[in-house]
């Protein structure tokens, strides 16, 4: 009987896939990088061919480390959301790069629209803030600069990068979750469908968009010649999503933290449509037989990515993992605050305009110290989320983190002791994929309902908090003022 399930991660740095039995195992991995384009100062694309490469190969090499194709019951996906992709309806190819969520091209857009008074509109309708990072207007600037798009008439398909891969996995269907289809500004979120006053102040026409579908579910089967056989896509999800579920935040209050490229809050919060009135978003966290729940979102766009770039730019490091040793080698850090705002600032301050700050240098600052205020500016960015989340009525009692970064043990406990509340890790870190697999397992009925299939989660590492409230203070403080200059 078949009963396992491949997952495919396509997030923004990699593309990973993995197979998964029912109780949680990997038996099988691949994993793949994507190559990041910057074009020009905020600007950030990826190739959606190289994309779909990535995907096949990384498949095509789990299944050859298990043999074949016979076992697997099901396929889910789970994807870098707001990321939009422009294809030939047709043929499957990219008719134009893809945007990618970090991307900041349609900032004066928003900016115009908010001084048109749009913002409360936006946030009544799709639970999201008038800011580039959210797929509409870049749509929106895509259909307006890019002439092959409207010359490909009614051959053009838009989607998010799961409803890509769906669309190249089946040869055709065109559909997207509704937790992606959440992201994108042009969703009403209470009724889960596309609005067309949200698509118009866009200026997207409705009829390029996919139609919206649930989670988990019998979608549609794969081309038989691609994997050696056809098998069932039965679970869709964004990353964030897919990381919520997979850490079992299925009861209203659990929360999760997740630091991958960038680091994205969710608290879970049942049937109830989240209203926040702290700059957080409200999200779908699953759709189900049609009936969705709801999440509140603070989202930090850059997390990961500053260690990437210490390395990549800077050359403080070696390797990521480096850094570890770097903060611990020193008992504090020697006054150095940075802000990472490379890519303007998130939840809960969204200011596209912000520029990133290296705070409180001194010559006895060493490169210890700017390691270390930039692994601390993770537990200074959650900080603030956590305050705005207790000002909406959801305090955190306990974090539950996942992510690339969050394998940094000096990392985990430093969100303890910032946010003094205990920090839960579990000890099989891609929770992304493991939600992934849960709403795949439960699409296929490998699972008759999410909560059967959350023992895939596995067991967990606690980090309880250790400092005293006058280092927060000091640290806070510090923090704030770098801020205040970041924003300018
Ligand atoms: N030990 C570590 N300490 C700090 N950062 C790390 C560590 N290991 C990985 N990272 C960072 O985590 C990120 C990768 O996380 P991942 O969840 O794979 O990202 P994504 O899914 O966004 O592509 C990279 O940006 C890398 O810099
Ligand atoms: O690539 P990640 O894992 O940082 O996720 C990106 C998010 O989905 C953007 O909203």
């Amino acid at each position: 009987m078949a009963d396992r399930v491949l997952v495919i991660d396509e997030g923004t740095t990699s593309t990973r896939a993995m197979l998964f039995d029912a109780s949680g195992n990997v038996l099988a991995s691949a994993q793949a990088e994507l190559t990041q384009g910057y074009p020009g100062p905020g600007l950030v694309e990826h190739d959606a061919a190289e994309i779909w490469d990535k995907v096949l190969e990384t498949c095509r090499a789990v299944i050859a480390q298990a043999g074949d194709a016979d076992g697997i019951a099901a396929i889910g996906i789970t994807n870098q959301r707001e990321t939009v992709v422009f294809w030939d309806r047709e043929t499957g190819e990219p008719l134009a790069p893809a945007i990618v969520w970090q991307d900041r091209r349609t900032a004066d857009i928003c900016r115009r629209l908010k001084e048109d008074g749009e913002e409360p509109g936006v946030r009544a309708l799709s639970g999201l803030l008038l800011d580039p990072y959210f797929s509409g207007s870049k749509i929106g600037w895509a259909l307006e600069h890019w002439p092959q798009l409207r010359e490909a008439g009614t051959r053009l398909a838009i989607g998010t990068v799961e409803s890509y891969l769906v669309h190249r996995l089946t040869g055709g269907l065109h559909i997207s979750d509704a937790t992606n289809a959440s992201r994108t500004a042009l969703m009403a979120i209470g009724s889960g469908g596309w609005d067309d006053g949200l698509c118009d102040l866009f200026r997207v026409p409705r009829r390029l968009l996919p139609e919206i579908v649930d989670s988990a579910g019998r979608f549609g089967e794969t081309l038989p010649e691609l994997f050696g056989r056809a098998i069932p896509i039965c679970g869709l999800a964004g990353d964030q999503q897919a990381a919520s579920i997979g850490q079992r935040c299925l009861t209203p209050g659990d929360t999760k933290a997740t630091y991958g490229t960038g680091a994205f809050v969710l608290t879970h919060t049942g049937t109830t449509l989240p209203r926040s009135r702290h700059r957080l978003l409200g999200t779908v966290a699953w759709q189900l037989g049609g009936a969705r729940s709801y999440a509140l979102e603070g989202s930090v766009f850059v997390a990961g990515s500053l260690v990437k770039w210490l390395r990549d730019s800077l050359k403080l490091i070696e390797s990521a993992a480096e850094t570890e040793g770097l903060a611990r080698s020193v008992t504090d850090n020697g006054g150095c605050y940075l802000v990472p705002a490379l890519s303007g600032l998130g939840a809960p301050h969204w200011e596209p305009g912000a520029q990133g700050v290296i705070a409180g240098l001194g010559f006895a600052t060493s490169r210890a110290h700017v390691v270390r205020a930039a692994l601390e500016s993770m537990a200074h960015q959650t900080y603030d989320l956590k305050a705005a989340f207790a000002a909406d009525g959801f305090d955190w009692t306990t974090l539950r983190i996942d992510g690339g970064m969050a394998a940094n043990d000096w990392i985990a406990q430093d969100l303890a002791d910032m946010l003094d509340v205990p920090v839960e890790r579990p000890a099989f870190i891609e929770t992304t994929a493991v939600g992934a697999a849960m709403l795949a397992g439960l699409g296929c009925g490998l699972f008759g309902k999410l909560d059967e299939a959350a023992t895939m989660r596995g067991a967990v590492d606690e980090f309880q908090p250790a400092a005293n409230a006058t280092l927060r203070d000091t640290r806070l403080a510090g923090w704030r003022k770098a801020v205040t200059a970041a924003i300018g």
